[in-house]
């Protein structure tokens, strides 16, 4: 299997505090994502601002779109995204609009599970259509009532989908080695590493805890 990437959850709404996050953190992440609330703050300016500045990383962004999928996605991927996020919740024609704008710009689309019923059978119509990524994804508030992300982590995995997994959800360094062995190819994080005293530092150690597996 390929080296599971780690992606970097940008969580604030400020533009500069968010570039600023990036480059501490760019030296040990493959990915970074604009968060929702960032990017309905900042929009297109802060996808173009990230693709100058960081060539070299991957670009996610969490779109989370309910609706007219390649109508919204499509600027974006024009912008520089590599991948935009979709709500599975949404129903197949969205996301189908989703991978469509991602085939065209040779980038690609990611289902978003968060409030998904049926992930398993979510996951099994969105692959088939083509999506790219299944994310697995105990959303904020979720995880302020207690949930994680690994029970759902382990039915999706199991699929055998061709897809790859992405995994959210309050993901930390005590937890981090487990996600990786239970499947996840994407394993994202946010708080553990903003929310640290030097956040250069935690994504040290997650990439390190992540690389010794
Ligand atoms: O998409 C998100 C919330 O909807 C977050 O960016 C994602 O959950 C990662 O952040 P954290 O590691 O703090 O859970």
């Amino acid at each position: 299997m390929a080296k599971p990437l780690i992606q970097m959850a940008l969580d604030s709404l400020d533009f500069d505090q968010t570039v600023g996050l990036a480059t501490l953190v760019a030296p040990y992440v493959d990915i970074f994502e604009i968060g929702t609330p960032c990017i309905k703050y900042n929009g297109l300016n802060l996808v173009k601002e990230l693709r100058a500045r960081f060539p070299e990383k991957l670009l996610l962004v969490d779109l989370k779109t309910m609706d007219a999928g390649e109508y919204e996605a499509t600027p974006f991927y024009a912008a520089g995204a590599d991948i935009c996020t979709v709500l599975g919740v949404s129903g197949l024609a969205t996301c189908a609009g989703v991978i469509k704008a991602a085939n065209a710009y040779g980038a690609e689309a990611q289902i978003d599970l968060i409030n998904v019923e049926d992930k398993v059978a979510c996951a099994r119509a969105t692959a088939e259509m083509g999506a790219h990524i299944m994310g697995i994804h105990t959303g904020l508030d979720a995880q302020a009532a207690g949930h994680t992300p690994f029970a759902d982590l382990n039915d999706i995995a199991r699929l055998g989908l061709n897809v790859r997994i992405s995994v959210a959800g309050g993901i930390k360094p005590s937890t981090v080695q487990d996600v990786v062995r239970a499947g996840a190819n994407i394993i994202v994080v946010g708080a553990a590493i903003y929310g640290a005293a030097s956040p250069a530092d935690a994504a040290r150690e997650i990439r390190e805890l992540v690389d010794a597996v």
